[in-house]
């Protein structure tokens, strides 16, 4: 049975990347991804407004919603301070078990727990099953439709503090026009638009930021 797109990436990880450096991780499946298959991965222009925002936050713990095939969680983990983690929600079992095996590879996997489900059952259990109390950091990139819904979610549920952090890819292209329109017109967040291109292509995309006043 021939393999996924994901287990070609996977396995040009396992045969090029340094095992321990998650840098060399990320260099390896951008490499992939832009001479051979394109994936969705936040990539690397989008990928460096990703880690001034996470080193700007300095979050003790992170919501990543989409894991895909792990290249954000092993970005992200990277830069995290001693103690903190990251949390990301992934609901198809076969993505879930590739990102397991790129942020084991990567040497991340003390920081990194892959929550396997859909978002909207997840997010609920935060508090009690997982120990949360509220989120510093959430990145947004799993299907478009959701970020507004799961925003209003993460409220319901009381894990956003004063100053907590949402970054949401893919705001252009594809596009999330429900959740631009909700969190701009809301009092409660403060956003900031940050123009880039999507991943690999010569296209416009920008990322928002959306930060929870409280
Ligand atoms: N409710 C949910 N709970 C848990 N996991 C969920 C979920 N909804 C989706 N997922 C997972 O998140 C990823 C989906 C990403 C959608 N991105 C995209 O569709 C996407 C498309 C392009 N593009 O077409 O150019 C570019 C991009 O950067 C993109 O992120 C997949 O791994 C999927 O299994
Ligand atoms: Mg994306």
């Amino acid at each position: 049975m021939n393999q996924s797109k994901e287990q070609r990436i996977l396995n040009f990880v396992l045969q090029n990347a340094v095992r321990g450096d998650p840098s060399s991780v990320v260099d390896t499946i951008d490499k992939y991804c832009s001479e051979k298959e394109w994936a969705m991965n936040v990539g690397n222009e989008k990928g460096k407004i990703l880690d001034k925002t996470v080193e700007e936050v300095s979050p003790s713990v992170v919501l990543e919603l989409g894991t895909y095939c792990g290249y954000s969680a092993v970005r992200i983990a990277r830069l995290l301070k001693p103690g903190a983690h990251l949390l990301t929600v992934e609901f198809n079992p076969k993505f879930a078990a590739i990102a397991k095996q790129m942020i084991e590879f990567a040497g991340v996997q003390d920081k990194v727990n892959i929550l396997e489900g859909p978002s909207e059952e997840i997010i609920p259990q935060l508090k009690k099953k997982h120990e949360v109390n509220t989120l510093d950091f959430v990145f947004l990139d799993h299907w478009k439709d959701r970020y507004a819904p799961d925003t209003i979610l993460l409220q319901e549920c009381n894990l956003l503090r004063k100053g907590t952090v949402l970054l949401a890819d893919n705001v252009i292209f594809p596009g999330a026009p429900e959740f631009l329109k909700y969190v701009r017109n809301n009092p409660h967040f403060q956003c900031t638009n940050y123009p880039s291109h999507l991943e690999y292509m010569a296209v416009q995309d920008a990322m928002e930021k959306a930060v929870f006043l409280g």
